[in-house]
């Protein structure tokens, strides 16, 4: 076929010639108001008037993310569910409007873009999505569902129009003589790979791919994905690429960034990120993947605890509430056995994971006998006390769940909120070790003070 009818890249514009980042991403953050239920938020206070108010309370979803995407990459975006990735690929194509922070495409500011220059750099990027099921209309013929944003855009004419959807068919692996059936004639599968060629229609430069193959079998995953790099090289194509599955981040990516909580917490060329993992959260969700090694029964950093609400994330580093290498606040002096066995006894006490028991078994369960010395060893006698079943008289409290809770504050205010971890967002960049590409290695974790 010859012409633009059936030429894959439409006009001269062959991709991104600048040499700078296709996408930088500065200090982008999105907020969303907390609206669940009819009550929600309804605060009272007697000595106000009126006594009713409304604190709708921010879920903090994406908080200040700074970060480059290379024309022609693929940067994974990885992270338990809930952390943020989707809202973040969505604030970059401006599906939402970011709370606060500038993002550059091609080095413009996309917030001073309007009129022309705005409809232009939406057909320049696009999005797949999760559900090939639900994200195609099924009224809509193949045919005119991969046309649609061609339409939608004014590019081509009509015959112009069905000559590159067919064309687009074939190259994303579908027959083109099924242009006039309808979605359900096809499995998972081939509908996500019908979204492809949708997207592709208005040739855009980066296409963010939010867990493209997640609702896919197994054995059709490494398919799609396949087309999927086979289509980059094609078409110039920059992926940012959202997935929970590691091992689909580790197939696509060439670097990957690691989310938690509304932040970026660490980002390095793929090679060196499962090679050399320096965040303790990344670590965890490495070892969290089975491996069919008996001698790694030793399950390293198992994630413990639940994420906390990102209405009110921790301070300084937000994983630092679930993290097995909190660092031991300066004040006190602690050996490495004294830290790591208050941390032990402080979670403890926090998620009261242990039955009531005399202080002095807790003192043998928790310390080995032997208190931290000094002004540490004290706290720690004191929380003891606390919820031990023959604890001292001067306990002011007599209900238990009272002092359990009187324990973690003294706790968690004396140790845990007196950490750099709590006091400090960390943010180091670090040599890479692994790999040929990327030599920096972002790592958001202060055991790299
Ligand atoms: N429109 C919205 N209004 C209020 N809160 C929202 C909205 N969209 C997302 N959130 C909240 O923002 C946080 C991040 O959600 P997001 O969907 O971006 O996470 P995710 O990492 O993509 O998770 P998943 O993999 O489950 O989609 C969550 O706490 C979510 O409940």
């Amino acid at each position: 076929m010859t012409g633009v009818s059936s030429g894959i890249r439409l006009g001269d514009d062959d991709g991104y010639a600048g040499d700078g980042p296709l996408l930088e991403l500065d200090g982008v953050t999105k907020y969303f108001s907390q609206e669940s239920g009819l009550f929600a938020g309804l605060q009272y206070d007697p000595d106000r008037f009126p006594p009713f108010t409304v604190d709708p309370g921010l879920v903090k979803a994406v908080d200040d993310v700074s970060l480059e995407i290379r024309p022609g990459e693929t940067l994974g975006l990885v992270g338990e569910s809930g952390c943020g990735k989707s809202t973040l690929g969505r604030t970059i194509l401006r599906l939402l409007e970011p709370t606060e922070g500038d993002i550059y495409f091609k080095g413009e500011n996309l917030a001073d873009l309007d009129g022309e220059e705005l409809r232009r750099t939406r057909s320049d990027m696009q999005m797949i999505f999760q559900d090939p099921q639900s994200s195609l209309d099924p009224r809509m013929k193949v045919g005119q569902i991969v046309e649609e944003p061609m339409r939608a855009h004014g590019m081509l004419d009509d015959e112009g129009r069905e000559a590159r959807a067919k064309n687009l068919l074939e190259k994303v692996g579908l027959d083109p003589r099924h242009y006039n059936r309808y979605p359900h004639a096809f499995s998972g599968g081939q509908r996500q790979r019908i979204n492809l060629a949708r997207a592709l229609s208005v040739d855009p430069d980066f296409v963010v791919c939010d867990e493209p193959v997640s609702a896919l079998d197994v054995s059709i995953q490494a398919q799609v994905l396949n087309t999927m790099e086979r289509l980059q090289e094609e078409f110039g194509l920059t992926y940012l690429f959202i997935a929970h599955d590691l091992s689909v981040i580790r197939h696509i990516s060439d670097r990957v960034a690691v989310m938690y909580l509304g932040h970026i917490v660490e980002l390095a060329d793929k090679e060196e990120l499962f090679e050399n993992p320096q965040h303790p959260y990344t670590r965890a969700l490495l070892d969290s993947i089975p491996v069919p090694d008996p001698r790694r029964s030793d399950a390293r950093g198992v994630l413990e605890g639940e994420v906390p609400s990102p209405a009110d994330p921790p301070s300084g580093c937000r994983f630092r509430t679930r993290c097995p290498r909190l660092i031991a606040p300066d004040q006190y002096e602690w050996t490495d056995e004294e830290w790591a066995q208050t941390r032990a006894f402080m979670r403890a006490v926090k998620r009261r994971t242990f039955e009531p028991m005399p202080a002095a078994e807790i003192q043998a369960e928790f310390f080995d006998g032997a208190l931290p010395r000094g002004q540490a060893g004290s706290i720690v006698e004191e929380a003891i006390e606390l919820v031990a079943t023959d604890g001292g008289a001067g306990r002011e409290a007599d209900d238990e769940s009272e002092r359990w809770a009187a324990a973690t504050d003294l706790l968690l205010e004396s140790f845990a909120e007196e950490s750099v971890c709590a006091r400090e967002r960390p943010a180091y960049e670090l040599e890479t070790e692994y790999g040929e590409g990327e030599r920096t290695h972002f790592a958001a974790c202060h055991l790299h003070r």
